[in-house]
């Protein structure tokens, strides 16, 4: 989701209760409250895990590498994820599995904390930081089944240590490691999106003055009523580029393609990654921001830590030039951070694409 909307002042905001608390009062499915429930159910997702292992895995070693067949290979293979998906997986980004494993752990177990505790990093009076819920966005939408933790990384002065918690006692320690890890990563990937497109490699990212990393760390409770309540509603991310720690146990994630639903299965060692509208807004159009959503289950809870990466609030983000072509027009308007957000917050309780509000 990502998106760093203007901050709404607590008391204007309908207040719910976390899901977390909802989940462990109730016992029954009959019990989950009705505006968690998509009366019509949802429409199902294919088994198929076949694009994962073969089209969809990205290999970063060979895309960071120079000129060789392989690594051409690659980068083609790259452009065809992201026009047709938008989101692939990576392998060999250079972090070991016991730390992706260490930062799961600390993340689960500040979930598992008493709910004093975690409220002592309440995100009540900004919509876009600490913790909390989604449910604060307002309108009359279904709400998702799902508490979160949102939590700068990058620009550092703007990381707001009071949402950072305290406990678990290294949680601050390895989220703070895996964002150094991690910063690299977009850069990287965004500097190959332009080279798979023949351009410029720096033309998507000096678009981003200066960058921005945040964090949101979700936690999706058991859910009594599994065929009728989404983790998170179809929606595509505020950001340019996400990336996606998955549960290592528990899957749920989805994507959109060609109006068909499809598992995102977990691998180990691999990070997910997206595309997300301000990617396709710079490619105008050629790159696809994913629709995706989470699904719950009824015997396991789920933990994600996705990072979003974009630029900061005032710069403006539009189609690089290279890309408007006679044959394929300017799409897109040109968008601040700011505005952007304010748009969410307009089109997500409507179900609606902010991106549509952005096109011509
Ligand atoms: O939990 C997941 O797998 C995805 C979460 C997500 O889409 C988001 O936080 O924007
Ligand atoms: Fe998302």
């Amino acid at each position: 989701m990502a998106e760093p909307g203007s901050p709404t002042k607590e008391d204007e905001r309908p207040k719910f209760n976390l899901v977390q608390e909802i989940a462990s009062s109730i016992n029954d499915s009959n019990q989950v409250p009705e505006r968690y429930i998509h009366k019509n159910g949802y429409q199902q997702a294919s088994d198929s895990s076949a694009p994962w292992m073969d089209q969809l895995l990205i290999d970063l070693s060979l895309l960071s590498s120079s000129s060789s067949p392989a690594a051409a290979a690659e980068l083609q293979k790259l452009r065809s994820a992201l026009t047709s998906w938008g989101c692939f997986q990576v392998i060999n980004h250079g972090m070991t599995r016991s730390f992706l494993n260490d930062v799961l752990q600390v993340c689960k177990e500040f979930f598992a904390l008493p709910l004093a505790d975690k409220q002592k990093c309440s995100g009540a009076a900004d919509l876009f930081s600490g913790y909390g819920n989604d449910a604060v966005i307002a309108g009359n939408q279904i709400l998702n089944w799902n508490d979160r933790l949102y939590l700068t990384l990058y620009p550092e002065d703007q990381s707001k240590l009071k949402y950072w918690p305290q406990k678990p006692k290294k949680f601050r320690e390895i989220v703070r490691e895996y964002g150094m890890k991690i910063k690299a990563l977009p850069e990287l990937l965004l500097k190959a999106m332009a080279r798979s497109l023949d351009l410029e490699e720096n033309c998507f990212l000096k678009q981003h003055k200066e960058q921005g990393l945040t964090a949101r760390v979700n936690l999706y409770p058991r859910c009594g009523s599994p065929d009728r309540v989404l983790g998170v509603k179809p929606h595509s991310d505020g950001s340019t580029i996400t990336i996606l720690l998955q549960d290592n146990q528990v899957e749920g994630l989805q994507v959109l393609k060609d109006d068909q639903w499809f598992k995102v299965p977990f691998i180990p060692n691999a990070l997910f990654v997206n595309a997300g509208d301000l990617t396709e807004v710079m490619s105008n159009g050629i790159f696809k921001s994913t629709v995706h959503r989470v699904v719950t289950n009824s015997s396991s809870e789920r933990v994600s830590l996705a990072v979003f990466y974009s630029s900061n609030s005032d710069n403006e983000i539009g189609p690089a030039n290279e890309l408007v072509t006679a044959d394929r027009p300017c799409s897109y308007k040109k968008v601040t951070m700011k505005n952007y957000g304010k748009l969410f917050i307009e089109c997500y309780p409507r179900g609606q694409r902010t991106l549509n509000a952005l096109k011509f």
